[in-house]
């Protein structure tokens, strides 16, 4: 089985808590066992590329910086002209966007960051160490030969790996490639993911009594698009075996990923296996002893994943993070990462049960004196509501055997971002 060996990454397995649960490791395996990378590339204006993956490795074409440069404001100089003096006339001035000029012997030229080092320069003063009089500059401290220069290729080399096949492209990346004067890229196509919610009670509409609003769809879009998937949106079906037969019947040509959230538990409602059966398709695992998110199911419809995610908003969230976002990296070709693998350490107290892992939302308290950070747990094990995972930084996990976290412990996390987190 392709995939059978890898591993959440997160420490989260262990005692699966009855023998027909998955661990988590069982469950991940399964849900890339069917997965087949995505063959068609395409390319793309590098502003658009944002969330794609990488379909080529790709090289520099130039060293950087391209050319010998101030990395200060201040005065360049040759080293050399200054001996015995602490004073140099000036004899011009040279700003970012001039075409390189020469120094004159015997002289200094104003320089601004990034402005291509006069040739014969050696050294550029800061202005702070200057004082400037407009027609002469007088050094009040020795400048060091060779100080604020940004050397022609020192950044990196032509032909230097920038970008590796398979990265999904994120800013920084884009910022790398058009500071190469790169404006297009080669991007694996988008897995194509079809998602649906389930259940009579659930309505995009106004809320008859008994009927409750659907969170899972928007919820499960949204994350979709923030992993660059093209998204369809299927709707809510009904509790209605049939009719979910003959909506799954012909998508499995169209779609690399078939999403549904609800009716994959014990329920007589819970119709998504029967249904996915009568549609031609195939199960291969359910049930993960995961908390929330034990009853996901793994399935296959022709040429598609099948992933039934759980009804309960937080439970679907969980099952995407652990599950559905290792799918798309493995479809586009990426590495699928593992699930909360910062290491981080609890700042509460926690009785639990164990037998399955836990994911819960936390919030960042602080950082300990080994700079890790201090975690606080959110709401109270509560699958139905989104409201502690709004409020939370991350999200982090226990193992399935944990049965008690005590102050100090450690933890693994996914936060939600580091940079501009507390300090
Ligand atoms: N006897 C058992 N009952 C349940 C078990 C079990 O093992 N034995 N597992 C529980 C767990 S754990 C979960 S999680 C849920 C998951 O059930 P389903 O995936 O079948 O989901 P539903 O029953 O359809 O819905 C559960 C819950 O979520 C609400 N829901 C559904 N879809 C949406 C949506 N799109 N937006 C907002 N809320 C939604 C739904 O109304 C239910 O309240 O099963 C437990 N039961
Ligand atoms: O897995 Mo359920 O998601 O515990 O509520």
């Amino acid at each position: 089985m392709d995939g059978a060996n890898v591993s959440t990454g997160c420490g989260c397995d262990g005692l699966a808590g009855s023998q027909q649960l998955l661990s988590c490791s069982e469950a991940r395996a399964l849900a890339l066992a069917n997965v087949r990378p995505i063959l068609q590339q395409q390319t793309l204006p590098l502003a658009q590329a944002l969330g794609w993956t990488a379909a080529a490795d790709i090289f520099a074409p130039r060293a950087m910086p391209y050319f010998n440069n101030s990395a200060m404001d201040g005065f360049a100089l040759r080293l050399a002209d200054l001996e015995g003096r602490c004073c140099l006339p000036v004899a011009g001035t040279v700003a970012a966007g001039d075409a390189p000029c020469e120094l004159p012997t015997g002289a200094a030229m104003r320089i601004y960051t990034g402005a291509p080092l006069p040739e014969g320069a050696d050294t550029v003063a800061m202005i702070e160490t200057c004082i400037d009089k407009v027609t002469k500059v007088h050094f009040s401290t020795a400048p060091t030969r060779g100080s604020n220069i940004r050397r022609a290729g020192s950044d990196q080399d032509a032909g230097q790996l920038l970008l590796r096949k398979g990265t999904r492209i994120a800013p920084r990346h884009i910022g790398l490639l058009a500071a190469n004067g790169l404006h297009d890229i080669a991007v694996v196509r988008r897995p194509r993911v079809a998602v649906f919610s389930t259940g009579n009670e659930v309505t995009a509409g106004p809320c008859a009594p008994g009927q409750i609003p659907d969170a899972n769809r928007p919820l499960l879009c949204a994350l979709l698009a923030e992993h660059a998937a093209e998204v369809s949106d299927l709707g809510i079906l009904p509790d209605d075996p049939d009719a979910t037969a003959a909506a799954f019947a012909d998508l499995g040509g169209q779609f690399d990923l078939i999403m549904t959230s609800g009716a994959v538990s014990m329920g007589g409602k819970d119709h998504i296996r029967d249904a996915l059966i009568a549609a031609g398709g195939d199960i291969q695992g359910w049930r993960v002893a995961i908390k929330p998110g034990k009853p996901v199911l793994f399935g296959t419809l022709g040429d598609a994943v099948f992933t039934g995610l759980p009804g309960n908003p937080f439970a679907a969230y969980v099952g995407f993070h652990m599950f559905v976002l290792a799918q798309l990296a493995r479809m586009s070709g990426a590495q699928p990462a593992p699930f909360a693998a910062t290491p981080a350490s609890a700042g509460f107290e926690w009785q639990r049960k164990a037998g399955r892992a836990e994911v819960f939302p936390v919030r960042l308290k602080g950082y300990d004196a080994n700079g890790l950070p201090v975690l606080q747990r959110l709401g109270a094990s509560v699958s139905a509501t989104l409201v502690p995972l709004a409020e939370a930084d991350g999200v982090a996990i226990v193992a399935a055997e944990t049965s008690a976290v005590s102050m100090g412990d450690i933890l693994h996390w996914h936060p939600f971002c580091t940079i501009g987190a507390l300090t």
